[in-house]
């Protein structure tokens, strides 16, 4: 080892998978190039004993970690105050006039994008830039064909103070809207209103007369009209879970049970067989945080692509795609959030810990000192008599942490951030109004803190193993080529129900997203017992065996012993392309037949196998292959998957894997499966579910 601790060339495989997991550790915490805690951290460290980190080491419970670390001195030098992105009256109205320009010289996209930057720079609380800005945008809204969210801007303008003297244009706007929305009763209220408002508007006789005739014909055609039904866009399509619902995980399939062992934990076994292809897990996260990048991209709520963002009153850090997102996130986390959001990003701290304090922030105070006494509860293990309820804060407080497993030096560094959570909480009036004057900022915790800073701190040893990245899916190149696409991170959240997945090298599942909800689909045919494994990142066909025993190792702390693990399996590059037929009985792999032998005997269990049929199948079934491959090509998603599916269910029952068109074929599926979900290409509209071959 360095003076770093980093192995040298004669280190030993058990050096190098400690340094290794200490590494994945620190990453899960905080990020050891960027912002202030790394600095914190070190000096912090510099300042504890070995004698210190042995008798931490021996601390039993997360609340005596807590008090510990409290108790040190200099972990109080850390100042923590509010700092995020103001409002800026000045800002917002320079971007408007910006995008005025824009909106005359038609360029609709430039001006949407500078009138929502003066949107969320607006303050609420003074003057009429937000009301202005919301107006105009609405104006290039309405010309994008976008009424939707037209009528949504010309609300909250109404709301946030529009001029009286210039109201007869946006209710005219309004109406427009209505109008092409077939709502012609509505239409109609909004030209009267706005034949009203003129009367307030202060335009010359002339312009006044125009507008009244204008408005009056508005309100002639509107008269007599039946509503149109409102078309009203879904985001979302919703995926029907195999065999219906499970009666006690309600966001798995009925196919699926939990199992548990000594070495693997709980994990996720099929119950009966389950073709390639079906969803078996479809599951709103318990929580979730959007990566701070796209924050000006993405709704910080529902994960969606902001199009006209709805600004928070507060700050100009985050924004919403529509006002119920945002009423949501200002009564839970984001008040509570909104003013440390610079604060936690200056400091470096990982998405993990985010997440950490997000469990806090959505539920609030009251709700922990509720359930508090249901904390000594035993896990739960969902059985035919006991159900998991996904969204109970216990569901999610019982996750694996592996805290047997755990060194001193990992638990302090851990209680090091928690107290560092618990401090911007405080800040944040979480506890009630905090007084820099009433006390040192080292003061005794009150029994309110100590119970949010002990969740907190198993929160960060939880989401190490549980947290899933939340992505959508994008074209690299400008039109759709399934074999060219990319997942786009947007944040990270935990889905309870999906935690069950234990990993394997060679999965049994895929996934794809719709929003935040992740949707969990067969990728191979499973029989009654077979492990639900999701892959965790390493794959056998493209990370070599020792490679993926690190990565797991270090990672999520254990030794995968999955088939493809047990066999070494080769990565695709070295796959020969060689078939070995199953037995159709046992399953396992029979001797390669004589020159016309047509029934080969297992080994195993002494049936006979008809491998000239075997063969005769596989035929067949490769001509799917190729059609599959065909509809990839061209672009036609479900058939493809249909294909792929049939080819891979049929193959699955005859050769043994590895087997090369095999795992192609699951590869294939995987990128197919995934661009189902959320297609984050501008301009590119998502292949549709039903499309069929022109
Ligand atoms: C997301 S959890 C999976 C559920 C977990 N087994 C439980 O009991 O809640 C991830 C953790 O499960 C364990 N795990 C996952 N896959 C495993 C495997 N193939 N073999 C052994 N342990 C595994 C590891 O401890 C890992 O950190």
């Amino acid at each position: 080892m360095d003076r770093c601790g980093r192995p040298g060339e004669s280190s030993s495989e058990e050096d190098l998978e400690l340094y290794l997991t200490k590494l994945c550790s620190d990453v899960t915490l905080y990020s050891p190039k960027e912002g202030f805690f790394n600095h914190y951290m070190e000096q912090i460290d510099a300042q504890v004993s070995q004698d210190f980190l042995d008798k931490f080491g021996q601390l039993k419970s997360d609340e005596d970690r807590l008090l510990k670390t409290w108790g040190v001195k200099p972990i109080h030098t850390l100042k923590v105050q509010s700092f995020y992105r103001q409002k800026s009256r000045e800002v917002s109205e320079c971007r408007r006039e910006e995008g005025n320009k824009a909106f005359q010289e038609k360029k609709n996209g430039q001006a949407l994008v500078l009138y929502s930057q003066a949107v969320v720079r607006a303050p609420h609380d003074e003057g009429k830039s937000l009301a202005l800005a919301l107006a105009n945008r609405s104006a290039v809204l309405y010309h994008m064909d976008e009424y939707h969210l037209c009528l949504t801007d010309i609300d909250l303008a109404i709301q946030a103070g529009y001029p009286p003297n210039l109201m007869y244009k946006v209710l005219d706007r309004r109406g427009q809207c209505q109008l092409q929305l077939g709502q012609y009763n509505s239409a109609l209220l909004a030209f009267t209103a706005a034949a009203h408002a003129l009367a307030t508007s202060g335009l010359d006789k002339k312009k006044l007369e125009s507008w009244k005739k204008d408005l009056s014909i508005k309100i002639h055609s509107c008269q007599g009209k039946t509503d149109a039904g409102d078309p009203a866009p879904s985001k979302t399509t919703s995926a029907i879970l195999f065999q219906g619902s499970s009666k006690v995980l309600p966001n798995a399939s009925s196919a699926l049970t939990l199992n548990t062992s000594k070495d693997e934990g709980r994990y996720l076994v099929a119950r009966g067989p389950i073709p390639a292809g079906q969803v078996l897990i479809a599951e709103r996260p318990y929580s979730a945080v959007l990566m701070d990048d796209k924050c000006g991209s993405h709704c910080i709520h529902c994960y969606h692509r902001l199009v006209a963002p709805v600004p928070c009153p507060w700050c100009s850090g985050v924004a919403f795609c529509s006002p119920r997102c945002r009423d949501l996130a200002l009564a839970t986390y984001h008040r509570w959030e909104c003013k440390f959001l610079d604060l936690l990003k200056g400091s470096g701290v990982s998405l993990n810990c985010y997440l950490a304090l997000r469990v806090i922030t959505q539920h609030g105070l009251p709700y922990f000192k509720k359930l508090q006494h249901r904390l000594n509860q035993p896990a739960i293990m969902p059985s035919a008599s006991c159900r998991q309820n996904p969204n109970d804060y216990l569901s999610f407080y019982h996750l694996v942490a592996l805290e047997e497993s755990r060194s001193p030096r990992d638990f302090f560094q851990r209680s090091l951030l928690a107290t560092f959570l618990l401090k911007v909480l405080q800040r944040a009036n979480f506890f009630g109004k905090w007084d820099d004057e009433a006390g040192p900022p080292d003061k005794a915790l009150t029994e309110d803190e100590v119970l949010v800073g002990r969740l907190i701190l198993r929160h960060l040893q939880l989401i190490q193993f549980n947290a899933h990245e939340l992505s959508g899916m994008a074209f690299a190149s400008g039109k759709i080529n399934f074999k060219k696409t990319k997942s786009v991170f947007l944040g990270l959240a935990v889905y309870p129900t999906i935690s069950y997945c234990n990993h394997s090298c060679f999965p049994a599942v895929t996934r794809y997203f719709e929003g935040d909800k992740m949707v969990i689909v067969s990728l191979r045919p499973l029989q009654a017992g077979d492990v639900v494994a999701e892959n965790y990142g390493p794959i056998f066909t493209h990370h070599p065996r020792q490679e993926r025993q690190r990565k797991l190792l270090s990672r999520y702390w254990f030794r995968c012993n999955c088939e493809a693990c047990r066999g070494d399996w080769p990565v695709y590059n070295n796959m020969v392309n060689k078939r070995v037929i199953q037995c159709h009985t046992c399953k396992s792999p029979l001797p390669q037949p004589a020159h016309n032998q047509s029934h080969v005997t297992c080994k195993e269990c002494g049936n006979s196998t008809n491998i000239v049929q075997a063969d005769k199948t596989l035929h067949q079934a490769n001509k799917l292959y190729v059609a599959a491959c065909q509809h990839m090509d061209e672009g036609h998603r479900e058939e493809a998957i249909s294909s792929f599916t049939s080819f891979v269910d049929i193959v699955s029952g005859l050769v043994v894997p590895p087997f090369r068109e095999l795992h192609l074929s699951m590869q294939a599926l995987r990128l197919l499966i995934a661009s189902r979900g959320t297609i984050h290409t501008p301009g590119i509209p998502a292949p549709d579910a039903s499309s069929t071959k022109q």
